[in-house]
């Protein structure tokens, strides 16, 4: 089985791939100072928890922090005696080569991305991705990434307010009732989530306009279904896009030799 594990510059995910579909998702905050015993005293709690008893035989990161890396490295290795892959290492090989300035590194999680959604739906797409960042990738009509944007994230700019303004509460994003907001958390939450509506429309159709041929939507990250209850702002969402995308780049690492 393959464990796949996606670390955000906020949470960290771990899933459990049999071959056919996800066992289990388990979710941490990303802390670079977590050792490789406390990931698996962790792991194996929710195992049990889950009356779950992988056989773990091979362990893929996609990793936003670098630091965190190591640990997860030691891990692999100590209990699962697995050599992981770690996207975006020269030794991750990936289906389609990313075409942007030379020297640019792109964030693992885009590639990964990337990788997923063209494996599902081909190419000529927008990924929408709400985590700490809000990122598009575009991905080519062949598969390749070819550049973006990148956006604060929804929950750094409500954090933004709320760490910049003395009088202005920590508030969890949600769909306002109405725009005018009539209380401060009402406005903020309206400012949030409405502005967030307009940047995302914003910047698909100005891709789109850049792009020479018609492009699907596909939204993924915890907030993507909120701002779908917006108006239709995605062709589809999908919430393990990321940890599809590590299936699909496990499985072309495997067919094309890199080991
Ligand atoms: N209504 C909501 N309000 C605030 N946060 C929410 C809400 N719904 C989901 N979330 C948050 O969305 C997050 C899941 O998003 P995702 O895993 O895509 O990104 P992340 O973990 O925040 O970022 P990264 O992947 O960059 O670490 C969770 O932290 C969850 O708490
Ligand atoms: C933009 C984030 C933080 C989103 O997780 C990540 O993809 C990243 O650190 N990217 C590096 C820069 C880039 O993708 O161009
Ligand atoms: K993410």
């Amino acid at each position: 089985m393959l464990l796949c594990i996606d670390c955000g510059n906020t949470n960290t995910v771990f899933s459990i791939w049999n071959g056919e579909r996800f066992l289990c998702t388990l979710r941490t905050a990303t802390e670079h100072t977590r050792t490789a015993d406390q990931y698996f005293v962790w792991f194996s709690t929710l195992m049990q928890h889950h009356g779950i008893r992988p056989e773990i035989t091979d362990v893929i990161i996609s990793s936003t922090v670098p630091r965190v890396v190591f640990n997860l490295r030691v891990f692999a290795d100590r209990f699962f005696n697995a050599r992981p892959l770690v996207v975006g290492k020269p030794d991750c090989l990936l289906p389609h080569a990313p075409r942007v300035d030379q020297g640019t590194n792109v964030g693992p999680d885009r590639l990964v991305n990337t990788a997923g959604a063209f494996d599902r739906h081909g190419g000529d797409l927008i990924v929408v991705d709400f985590g700490t960042a809000t990122t598009f990738d575009v991905v080519a009509h062949d598969g390749a990434y070819i550049g973006g944007v990148i956006a604060p994230g929804v929950n750094l700019s409500l954090e933004a307010l709320h760490m910049a303004a003395a009088a202005l509460p920590h508030v969890d994003v949600t769909k306002p009732q109405s725009v005018i907001g009539t209380n401060t958390v009402a406005c903020m939450q309206s400012g949030v989530f409405w502005g967030y509506v307009g940047l995302v429309r914003e910047i698909c159709s100005r891709i789109r306009g850049e792009y020479d041929r018609p492009m699907r939507i596909i939204g993924t990250g915890g907030l993507a279904s909120l701002f779908a209850q917006a108006d239709v702002l995605f062709d589809t969402i999908e919430d393990d896009l990321t940890m599809h995308g590590l299936t699909v780049i496990h499985a072309y690492n495997k067919e094309n030799g890199a080991e």
